[in-house]
């Protein structure tokens, strides 16, 4: 390897270091302006040497030219919505379903419980290790392809933190914007007499689904991982929330909230927590999703026609309409 490609492959891996530091961590080791020498460091040695440029780069973020429509994707594997439930008397029920249908059942039922993130579901697909493909998802079969704006998602990573990488591995998650980027962006656009966002689901939805990247680079966007879709080529926990662990130590970003629940009262109490923290989060939720932990278990259940029969969301009541 040429002592170029040399200074190049170190910048990367120390921009990528410190990329995932300040975005997935929030805790950066070094200050933004020797973040930004690095990364023009880089940007130059790239432009005198283009054969060298990998698209995994950090400086390969923001995508070259605005697309004039979306390319469709259909998903291997379906993206389903849940069931939901909206009192405990629905999740007592959900619960019951499941022991009528698992004959020999664990005493206990462990739950992997979470936020519900109310954002917008994608799909990324790394091949070998590198972001190659990203899509909405769609009508749960068909989505589009919105990989340019994914790319520039500053926790998402454009390589998994890993030597060994599977072949190929989608993960799924809830793409975001939080409230604090959704007031300083409104605030912008008012300021500038353009059009505001209702709320930061639909500020995510419109910045995601933006032709231009350029204009999707600039929006406050941040992925939290909830799942795995296809995956070759690696032997996955089995257990979801393992799975979830798996991911965060190949740098995907997960929610902090998550949780194991050993039995329902367990769960319900998280049920309550987390609509005690909701104001507080600094993101919006919609309720949380219960899902049973157990892989195996999971198989056995199965999927009602439109949603999985081992995951609920048990929704908040609607909040009283936000005035802006
Ligand atoms: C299976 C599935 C489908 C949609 C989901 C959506 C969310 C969410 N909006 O946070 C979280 C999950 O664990 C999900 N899980």
């Amino acid at each position: 390897m040429t002592d170029i490609s040399n200074q190049i492959n170190t910048l990367r891996k120390t921009l990528r270091h410190h990329e995932y530091l300040y975005h997935v961590l929030d805790a950066p080791e070094i200050p933004d302006s020797e973040y930004d020498r690095l990364f023009h460091q880089l940007k130059a040695l790239e432009q005198q040497h283009p054969e060298l440029i990998m698209p995994d780069s950090p400086t390969q973020r923001v995508g070259a030219k605005p697309l004039s429509s979306f390319a469709q994707v259909t998903h291997e594997i379906p993206m389903l919505s849940l069931d939901n439930a909206f009192s405990d008397e629905e999740f007592y029920a959900f619960v019951k379903r499941i022991q009528d249908r698992l004959i020999a059942l664990p005493e206990k039922l462990e739950f992997c419980c979470e936020p519900k993130l109310d954002g917008l579901a994608v799909s990324i697909l790394y091949v070998n290790g590198v972001l190659t493909q990203a899509a909405t998802r769609g009508d749960g079969t068909t989505g589009e392809d919105i990989t340019l704006n994914i790319r520039t998602i500053r926790n998402i990573p454009l390589q998994l933190f890993t030597d060994n990488p599977p072949a190929r591995l989608e993960v799924r998650g809830e793409v975001f914007m939080p409230q604090a980027g959704f007031n300083k962006l409104n605030e912008t656009a008012l300021a500038k007499g353009e059009k505001t966002f209702a709320n930061p689901r639909n500020a995510a939805a419109g910045s995601l689904r933006q032709l231009d990247p350029k204009i999707t680079s600039q929006r406050p966007l941040t992925l939290n991982a909830y799942g795995i879709g296809v995956a070759e080529g690696v032997e996955l926990p089995d257990t979801h929330y393992g799975r979830l662990q798996w991911l965060k130590s190949l740098g995907i970003p997960v929610n902090p909230e998550i949780q194991l629940c050993d039995g329902v009262e367990n769960v319900l109490k998280f049920y309550r927590t987390i609509q005690q923290k909701r104001p507080n989060l600094g993101y919006d939720i919609d309720g949380t999703v219960l899902k049973i932990n157990s892989i195996p278990l999971q198989e056995r259940l199965g999927f009602i026609s439109k949603a999985p029969r081992w995951a609920i969301a048990y929704k908040f009541p609607a909040q009283e309409e936000m005035t802006i």
